[in-house]
């Protein structure tokens, strides 16, 4: 089989009630440049990676997709682990940026390889990946921004739970100072119950002493995890935290490489590994990061900011993983929607990695 072209677009789709923030970010639309890959099978591959919808930015991914990888075309989609390992070596581009912005458009790239791998061979990638039909918890991140006021925060949770049935969220903290953070836990943990899982995030913004801290309100309500601690490339600082507060740590959305992974784990900074196909560069180094998680012991719970779509694929296809965060923001741009029923992830049955757009999704949402 040979890749015959590459054309690039990119979606912005508004988020929850158009505005949602975290302690480090603040964003009305989820931003998702991509790839879609003909071959001469006629098998059609499409693959994004996840932004904060910065057009600027977004532009200068499609453009290095564009014109920093066009010598793919020729190539066989089918070899992606080799294609893969080219692409991330290839000599200049390596020499500007084994992170950031060639990261994300290799991602890009890699995840439509992996859909037409999966097509080719007509399964899900789940499938192709090895596994097998299993349920995937979900737990529910939607309700819990740092911009929702105490009282939407708790109604927001509540609902999720009493309503739609979801067995564990997440709330977001670093608030500029640490009580309203003690406080919103606090009414969250209140209002859900104590048999329902609940996890913190703070988008790496807190210092560690501050993190410390906190550490014994988490614990008092029974926090499976305290997400992006701290500045994201601090191993350092996180392998401290964890050797000073009970509740695990858990991280991965911003790291770009697989050894950057390593590094947190030989440091004993790291418990859930969140690995996220977007920044890491696409399936294949998702698959490498999973194997080292789960040769350590230490399970994988993906971000998904909203790369839903492919890491319910991946969770299902990879033995390390048994629960993914649910996100809905790009769920109406695609052919099978991600979706969450009583708690629990709907397994995708269409050939691919999830990633075929619906075809009004590029009039819907696409920017130029
Ligand atoms: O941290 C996250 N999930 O764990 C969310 O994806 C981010 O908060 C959003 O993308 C906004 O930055
Ligand atoms: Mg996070």
């Amino acid at each position: 089989m040979k890749i015959t072209s590459l054309k690039t677009f990119i979606l912005h789709v508004p988020v929850t009630r158009n505005g949602i923030a975290d302690s480090t970010h603040t964003l009305t639309h989820w931003g998702a440049p991509g790839v879609i890959i003909e071959t001469d099978a006629g098998i059609t591959g499409y693959g994004y990676t996840g932004t904060h919808a910065h057009l600027a930015s977004d532009r200068l991914i499609t453009q290095c997709i564009e014109t920093c990888f066009d010598w793919i075309v020729g190539r066989d989609p089918l070899e992606a682990t080799a294609l893969h390992r080219e692409m991330e070596r290839f000599p200049p581009v390596q020499w500007v940026g084994r992170g950031g912005i060639t990261q994300l458009a290799l991602g890009a790239i890699d995840v439509a390889l992996w859909d037409i791998k999966a097509k080719q061979a007509g399964q899900p990638l789940w499938q192709s990946m090895g596994g097998k039909e299993r349920p995937i918890l979900a737990y529910n991140t939607d309700g819990g921004w740092l911009n929702w006021s105490l009282d939407t925060l708790v109604s927001d949770c509540r609902r999720l739970v009493e309503e739609d049935g979801y067995l564990g969220v997440k709330i977001k903290v670093g608030s500029p100072n640490l009580a309203t953070d003690i406080e919103r836990l606090e009414a969250v943990r209140r209002a859900i119950g104590d048999k329902v899982t609940l996890a913190v995030d703070a988008n790496g913004r807190m210092d560690l002493p501050t993190a410390i801290r906190f550490g014994r309100h988490l614990a008092d309500c029974d926090v499976l995890w305290f997400e992006e601690p701290l500045w994201y490339d601090d191993v350092i600082s996180h392998k401290r935290l964890a050797e000073s507060i009970r509740t695990p740590i858990a991280l991965g959305e911003q790291l770009y490489l697989a050894h950057n992974f390593q590094t947190f784990f030989d440091a004993g900074a790291l418990h859930y590994a969140q690995p996220d196909v977007a920044r890491l560069g696409g399936i294949t180094p998702w698959i490498q990061v999973a194997d080292m998680a789960m040769a350590r012991g230490l399970p994988v719970v993906s971000h998904v900011g909203d790369m839903g779509q492919i890491h319910i694929h991946t969770a299902i296809g990879h033995p390390s993983s048994n629960m993914l965060e649910y996100i809905p923001w790009l769920r109406d741009c695609f052919t099978e929607p991600v979706t969450v029923s009583d708690g629990w992830y709907v397994v995708p049955r269409e050939p691919g990695a999830g990633t075929t757009l619906r075809h009004d999704a590029l009039d819907r949402f696409g920017v130029a």
